[in-house]
């Protein structure tokens, strides 16, 4: 795990990268507030900091106070080192956005107690996040969190010239599986099928469970034509060989339908998800395992 080290005293930051890398830290160093905030806004930035509470340009209470401020999604546990110890300046500290403060000079078993501390809380809350937005069946994003990542991709897409596609895909008679397997034999199937499915799609692409066996894939930079390449690796991938499952080789074909907002398109989340449900269907109409692209 990545801890910033946060520190205008050379000496001192060399001896914290010392106990902390000998206790398998990956030790990222800040010499002055600034580049510690900086640091810590990054998207994969450090979830742990080290503060010394004096730095030039920004001392670590301010950088406490704007990483709570700035509400990043991401919690960072940040433990103030400082050499005043006195009630009030503790309880700035904390009211600041402090987790947790560790008095100057330190003893190295103290901090790792403390650091330990509060990895046990990031790693907490880490899981916490993690459930919150998988699904339990097949481990994909859940509704709320596929919703979320395509409203987003939607903002973030209004300021740039990209392309922006959708795919909605959906078992096909998965309701006779059900039926003739058991129910348990088509978990089987969805949790096989989203892994296939997850499989065909590019590293950069969102892949969540909308609803019963309707899958919704986001696909940020991706015209219909690049759409409907990956869209026919999923279907490929579900056509091509069927499911073992303790109950039997089950066959299972998918039904696609894809819609896109182009360049100058203007894009509403439910219009966007309506066309490709409109896609879907068509698909479905067309006798399953087929692909459809919505009219844009
Ligand atoms: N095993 C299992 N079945 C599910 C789950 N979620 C939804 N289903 C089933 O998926 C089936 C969906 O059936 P329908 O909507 O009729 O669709 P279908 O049979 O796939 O038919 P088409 O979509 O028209 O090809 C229902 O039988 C649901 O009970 C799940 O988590 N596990």
């Amino acid at each position: 795990m990545k801890v910033l080290v946060a520190d205008d005293d050379p000496i001192s930051v060399l001896y914290l990268q010392d106990v902390l890398s000998e206790w398998g830290y990956q030790v990222v160093v800040a010499a002055d507030g600034l580049t510690a905030e900086a640091i810590l806004r990054q998207a994969d930035g450090p979830l742990l900091a080290v503060l010394d509470w004096m730095m030039p340009g920004r001392d670590g209470i301010d950088v406490c106070h704007n990483i709570r401020q700035a509400g990043m999604e991401r919690y960072v546990y940040m433990i103030m080192l400082t050499s005043r110890t006195e009630t009030e300046f503790i309880v700035a500290a904390m009211n600041a956005g402090a987790d947790d403060y560790i008095a100057k000079p330190f003893i190295a078993e103290e901090m790792r107690v403390r650091v330990r501390a509060g990895r046990r809380i990031v790693d907490l809350e880490q899981e916490l996040r993690r459930q919150a937005t998988r699904d339990a069946l097949t481990g994909i994003f859940n509704r709320g969190a596929i919703l979320d990542l395509l409203q987003k991709e939607i903002a973030r897409r209004a300021r740039t010239p990209e392309c922006l596609s959708v795919i909605f895909a959906d078992l096909d008679h998965f309701k006779r599986i059900n039926d003739t397997y058991g129910h348990l034999a088509g978990d089987e199937v969805l949790r096989e099928a989203t892994q296939r499915m997850a499989a065909a799609l590019r590293t950069y692409d969102a892949f969540g469970r909308y609803g019963g066996e309707e899958l919704l894939a986001v696909l940020p930079d991706c015209d219909p034509e690049g759409a409907l390449i990956v869209a026919e690796r999923m279907r490929s991938a579900m056509a091509d060989a069927s499911v073992p499952t303790a109950y039997g080789e089950i066959a299972v074909t998918v039904s696609i339908g894809i819609a896109s907002v182009s360049h100058a398109g203007a894009a509403d989340m439910t219009g966007l998800l309506h066309r490709a449900d409109g896609a879907l269907y068509a698909a479905k109409l067309r006798g399953r395992n087929f692909i459809a692209v919505a009219p844009s």
